[in-house]
């Protein structure tokens, strides 16, 4: 009996995989695709795609094929199915905003669906529902509206400092808990606990699960999505397992916090929040308000920023330095830096700004699909398409940026040491799905390094023998491009940093 499932199942598939490939082929007959590296009949391109760092090699791909600009690339994965990577800023704009309405879905994944993560604004088609919840995000996240979360900041970085002086080993911990603790306060009004709290935890587990989307069983459901319904008894089906599990926490992440805000609310205890607010405007209405529930996503994008930070200081003293210098001529010694300070610390944003365009966070951005057939520069786009921004590529042109893979903060100054007009907007993607807690993650970085700058000095960390240890730039491969764990010393500056240090720490009791 199981044999014969397993034959129809193939059966279905070979069938699938001869329409898709004859659909897609038949349709790009007329019309030149962009150029397809490395193609294969019917498995595409699937045995070139690199494992490790896709984004480089699809921009050298991209150079080797195309003579002139625009540098896009179509990758035929296996089945006929295809999709494009755009590799320059200029065809980027071009598409995502000149034709935003075109490009501004997304690919419909199986298993966004399977693990129950399809609620997300990030996944949601186009379409009204999506334009609801994208408007409670910005109401919540603009720029005019950025300032009133200003205060969460500044008191959370404060707790930042005092915990990276008593436990200076625990960095990486302190700073996720940071950006949990800005994320979950601005959202729900929710003050995190300081250890095991149970939504982090939720919150966590569940972005480790969506990891089940990127195995190759979890491409192979998206590329071929009848593959749902395979039992699931089924070998190799155990991914169906591991979904549910998934819809759990993931059911559990979205009601939690919201439980808490109109809990608190009716106790009369609630901090005022973007969930508390949208609760009061709307009145709570039906099913509840989708845009606050996917804020904590935001949270490992943050972090993974932060961590770039920290590595960056600790490879260029020089750049600690003048960043120093800056703070105590517009800050002086005796406090920690402000959101007001700001227009007088160029460098420090500028160092900001370099953190993320020198490791892009989202190399490959989030995938965007197009809604219509579309011709661009003499090449054929099918409806339906997933377009990939290479945003990686993009802040890696050497035309735009001379000798990208150094660490330069200067290449965002002007000489007359002003800041330039590149605010590295591609690292947060472009047209209407860009992303919209850009704000406030600029924010929470600016604080944190301007604070860090200007109390602490961070080295390379030392081994028994006094024997430094050496930082590899070494990044996980998954769609938020992360430091893998490292090793640092984190140390006041000097007696005097010492002294404001224990005197914030001092205003914070736990840890
Ligand atoms: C350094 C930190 C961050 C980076 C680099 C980043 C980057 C991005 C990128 C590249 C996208 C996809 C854009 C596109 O499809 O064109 C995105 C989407 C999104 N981001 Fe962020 N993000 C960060 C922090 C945050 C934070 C703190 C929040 C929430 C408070 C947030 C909420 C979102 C949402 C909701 C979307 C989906 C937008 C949509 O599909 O309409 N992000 N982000």
């Amino acid at each position: 009996m199981p044999a014969v499932d397993v034959v129809n199942v193939l059966f279905c598939l070979g069938l699938l995989t001869a329409v898709s490939y004859l659909v897609n082929t038949t349709r790009s007959r007329k019309l030149p695709l962009p150029p397809i590296p490395n193609r294969l009949p019917i498995i595409g391109s699937v045995l070139s795609i690199p494992k490790h760092t896709a984004w480089k090699t699809y921009a050298e791909w991209s150079r080797r094929e195309n003579s002139t600009p625009p540098f896009l690339i179509a990758l035929a994965s296996s089945f006929g199915k295809l999709s494009i990577v755009v590799n320059t800023k200029k065809a980027a704009k071009e598409l995502y905003e000149g034709r935003s309405s075109v490009y501004a879905d997304r690919p419909h994944l199986a298993m966004n669906t399977l693990t129950g993560w399809d609620f997300a604004t990030a996944f949601t088609p186009y379409s009204d529902e999506w334009r609801a919840q994208r408007k409670i995000f910005h109401q919540s996240l603009n720029a005019r509206a950025a300032p009133v979360h200003q205060q969460v900041q500044l008191e959370k970085v404060e707790f930042l400092i005092k915990c990276l002086y008593e436990d200076p080993l625990g960095f990486a911990r302190h700073m996720r808990r940071y950006a949990a603790s800005v994320t979950l306060l601005i959202a729900y009004g929710y003050d995190i606990k300081p250890n095991d709290d149970h939504f982090v935890e939720v919150a966590e587990n569940a972005m480790k699960m969506i990891s089940t989307t990127l195995t190759p069983v979890g491409i192979a459901v998206n590329t071929i999505p009848a593959l749902r319904h395979l039992p699931d008894w089924f070998p190799g089906a155990s991914f169906k397992t591991r979904a549910k599990e998934c819809v759990a926490l993931v059911t559990e992440m979205q009601n939690a916090p919201f439980a808490y805000v109109k809990r608190s609310m009716a106790e009369g205890t609630a901090r005022p929040s973007v969930a508390s607010s949208q609760i009061e405007l709307n009145d709570a209405r039906a099913g509840g308000i989708q845009g606050e529930k996917d804020i904590k996503p935001g949270a490992d994008t943050t972090v993974s920023a932060f961590l770039t930070g920290v590595l960056a200081l600790v490879l260029h003293p020089d750049v600690q330095q003048r960043a120093r210098a800056e703070l105590d001529h517009a800050v002086g010694r005796g406090r920690l830096p402000t959101f007001e300070d700001r227009p007088l610390l160029p460098y420090v944003t500028a160092i900001c700004r370099e953190i993320l365009r020198w490791q892009v966070v989202f190399p490959m951005s989030f995938a965007h699909s197009s809604t219509e057939d579309d011709l661009y520069a003499g090449m054929f786009i099918p409806k339906g398409t997933p377009i990939i921004l290479n945003a990686w590529a993009m802040l890696h042109n050497p035309e735009d940026y001379p000798d990208p893979e150094s660490f330069k903060p200067d290449r965002f100054l002007t000489p007359d040491g002003t800041l330039n007009k590149d605010e590295v907007q591609v690292a947060f993607g472009l047209g209407r799905r860009n992303c919209v807690g850009m704000h406030m993650a600029n924010a929470t970085l600016w604080i944190m390094m301007a604070s860090l700058l200007a109390t602490f000095d961070i080295s390379k960390a030392k081994d028994e023998h006094g024997n430094e240890i050496p930082v590899d730039l070494a990044y996980t491969d998954t769609l938020v491009s992360t430091p893998l764990p490292f090793r640092c010393s984190i140390r006041p500056r000097d007696r005097e940093a010492e002294e404001l240090i224990q005197q914030i720490a001092s205003g914070h009791t736990q840890i």
